[in-house]
């Protein structure tokens, strides 16, 4: 705390900073020098922010309707922080789609306010738009008008972790609940910290942390979050919420990634003993519950919240590793699904059943804008590796790509004569390859438009592209019954592999890099090892048949191939309408999913959790979970026949691809 003393409102009672002229809660101006309200600030109690710039404001007042920059039609008032209010507005110019705006007022602030507040404002605004992650609300917009800023970002429909723990008995949530909340929170952590230099959030706590109906949850307010200054020995300004914050941020010593640790430590704590860190700073009880899998948590959390830095785990990794493990322990020992809807990634889920439990709530979707081709088929469809662009590629022979969330066309690859039936971007986001009835795969410069290169060897039509996890190879399947192998850095190496007897409709590499699942006129979805040597190599079938997966399903063509991310799975859809899933290391049959009447060509496996889209003739796509086949919805598009889809890196939206030329990308919560 930079000053010495707190000014508290007369009318609702919050702490204030000495040179405040308005209340940052209420807005009502304050009595500034009256001695009673002056209270010394040692206590710094509740969930006060430590010198974070308050803001004597005079925003929330936007009536409904309002409009900002011409197009932010505000619907409702949602929130109020200590920079100003958060609305929920509608965005006119874009398929009415709900949004967040945050309002900063920049009137009646003496000018260092002013100052502070406007740079925590743009902090929050640039920070934010750098970063790409399903734990964080997208920034779309930032302007300022009317003496306010305001920031443009997703509207996340739920209520804060303090909001729900105010409504959980004795302010305290479910041991498996805390263990799922934290992965989350440690995957979004070590994302920042990921950064170079990493970036520290400094504000975790649950006011800050946003949950939606189905458990998945946001950080929001990135106002004090800052990149880490090497060779710097503390912060400039010390930041951070009392009780949350550690030693460290009251301007002892930089904040690094372990006090992004020590504020998750204090925030699991709460969530187990229901007890506000922010009464007692630096103080933390021992657990009242003792049985085994308590007691590591707390084992875990007391070292999270050591005074000393370096006494803390070495790194948000390692406290993940802890809490899956953990997670893991628990869910076995006692034996029991989830009570609660958050799905983890696959990734991190090691139970017997194919995916992890499915949520309960119903999935809301919005179209969020429609693209097209020339009224021709579109075959395939690709998401940029975070999420930004989408290409599309159809019967036209063109490529285009779009800005993913605006539907705004970017470019048009031309050069393929006949139709566009695969697209694959590089890991690296670099290249785009595709695949086409001419019988070649082609490599694209996205940024250009230009043509790289082009991979010839297949005698015919080549159906599906598909690039390795490490960015060294390409598979591509095709109707003369191969699927090669391409090194991408040069051209005329390639290994074949032969193992089908009719033409191969769909490759796909597991998420290792290390096995590959093809699939076409012959029935069989195969699983095999992805060839080790380099160089021209003809992998046959009998080559293969020690180490290859041959998963017999029904007597039916496979068109289009998926695995869950955790590579555990395999998904085949089939021309009769099913999809079959396969579990991928002993090719055991998990489920069939019967509820399309036609053929099945398109599917996609959303990035987090168990949820499948499917889609085909019938013109329909569905939703469903891949643990039990329940469909969450089924959407009867006017697209005509549905050839593609495709999850965001995010899971956020769904693009679909269809016979009447159009892209729709639904927004699907
Ligand atoms: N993207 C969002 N979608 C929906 N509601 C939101 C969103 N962002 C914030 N809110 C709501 O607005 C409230 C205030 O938001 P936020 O904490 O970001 O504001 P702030 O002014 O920075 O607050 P603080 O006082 O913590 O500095 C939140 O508690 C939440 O209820």
């Amino acid at each position: 705390m930079q000053g010495s003393f707190l000014l508290y409102c007369d009318i609702c009672g919050a702490a204030n900073r000495p040179q405040a002229r308005f209340c940052f809660a209420c807005g009502r101006p304050l009595q500034n020098g009256a001695p009673p309200s002056l209270v010394a600030d040692q206590a710094q109690t509740a969930s006060q922010t430590i010198s974070a710039p308050t803001s004597p404001t005079t925003t929330g007042l936007l009536p409904s309707n309002a409009l900002l920059r011409g197009r932010y039609q505000i619907t409702a008032q949602v929130g109020k922080g200590g920079f100003g209010a958060v609305y929920r507005a509608t965005d006119l110019m874009l398929a009415r789609r709900t949004l967040a705006i945050k309002e900063m007022s920049q009137q009646s602030l003496s000018s260092k306010e002013l100052q502070e507040a406007t740079a925590a404002f743009q902090q929050e605004a640039l920070l934010l738009a750098g970063l790409i992650h399903p734990n964080l609300p997208r920034i779309y917009d930032h302007f300022s008008e009317n003496g306010r800023w305001y920031l443009v970002m997703d509207f996340i429909e739920g209520e804060t972790l303090e909001e729900r723990l105010s409504h959980t008995p004795n302010g305290r949530l479910p041991l498996d609940e805390v263990l799922r909340l934290g992965l989350q929170l440690c995957d979004v952590l070590g994302y920042l910290h990921s950064h170079q230099p990493p970036i520290i959030f400094r504000d975790l706590k649950p006011a800050n942390i946003m949950l939606t109906r189905d458990g998945h949850l946001y950080l929001i307010d990135f106002g004090i979050a800052r990149p880490f200054k090497p060779g710097q020995s503390k912060d400039t300004t010390a930041l951070g919420s009392a009780g949350y914050a550690a030693p460290e941020q009251y301007g002892r010593a930089q904040s690094t990634p372990q006090t992004d640790i020590y504020a998750l430590g204090a925030t699991l704590h709460q969530l187990i003993t229901g007890q506000d860190p922010s009464l007692s700073p630096f103080t933390f009880a021992p657990f009242l519950q003792q049985d085994a899998d308590h007691r590591r948590l707390e084992a875990l959390v007391m070292r999270m919240v050591q005074t000393e830095a370096s006494r803390r785990p070495g790194s948000i990794q390692e406290v993940k590793a802890e809490l899956e493990s953990l997670l893991t322990q628990h869910l076995t020992v006692s034996g029991r699904p989830s009570a609660s809807q958050y799905r983890p990634a696959p990734a991190s889920a090691s139970t017997a059943a194919p995916v992890v439990a499915p949520p309960t709530a119903p999935l809301i979707t919005r179209c969020l804008y429609t693209g097209h081709h020339r009224n021709t088929s579109i075959y395939a469809l690709a998401w940029f590796p975070d999420g930004h662009l989408l290409a599309s590629g159809g019967a036209d022979g063109s490529i285009q790509i779009w800005e993913a969330l605006s539907g705004h066309l970017l470019r048009r690859c031309d050069g393929h004569r006949g139709s566009v039936y695969g697209l694959a971007w590089s890991p690296d986001g670099q290249r785009l390859a595709s695949a086409g009835r001419d019988g070649t795969v082609r490599l694209w410069n996205p940024s250009t438009g230009d043509e790289l290169t082009s991979y010839q060897g297949h005698t015919s039509y080549v159906y599906s592209v598909a690039w390795a996890p490490d960015g060294q190879f390409l598979a591509s399947a095709s109707q003369d019954g191969t699927v090669h192998v391409w090194a991408a850095a040069s051209p005329w190496e390639s290994s074949r592999y032969r193992g089908h007897w009719r033409s191969v409709k769909a490759v796909a590499w597991s998420p290792d890099g290390q096995r590959l699942a093809s699939g076409g006129g012959d029935s069989l979805l195969r699983i095999w090892p992805r060839p080790t040597n380099r160089g021209r190599s003809f992998l046959t079938s009998w080559l293969l048949s020690r180490k290859e997966i041959r998963c017999y399903g029904q007597q039916q063509r496979i068109n289009t191939i998926a695995w869950s991310r955790d590579g555990r799975y395999v998904a085949a859809g089939k021309t009769g309408g099913s999809v079959e899933i396969w579990e991928s290391q002993h090719g055991r049959q998990q489920i069939t999913y019967r509820r399309h009447k036609r053929a099945v060509y398109a599917l996609s496996w959303r990035p987090r959790g168990s949820l499948l889209a499917s889609g085909g003739r019938d013109g329909q796509v569905h939703c469903w979970q891949a643990i039990d086949g329940r469909q969450l919805f089924a959407y009867n598009s006017q697209q005509g026949f549905i050839y593609s889809l495709a999850w965001s890196p995010d899971g956020r939206y769904l693009a679909c691809g269809g016979q009447d030329g159009s892209v729709y990308v639904w927004e699907i919560n």
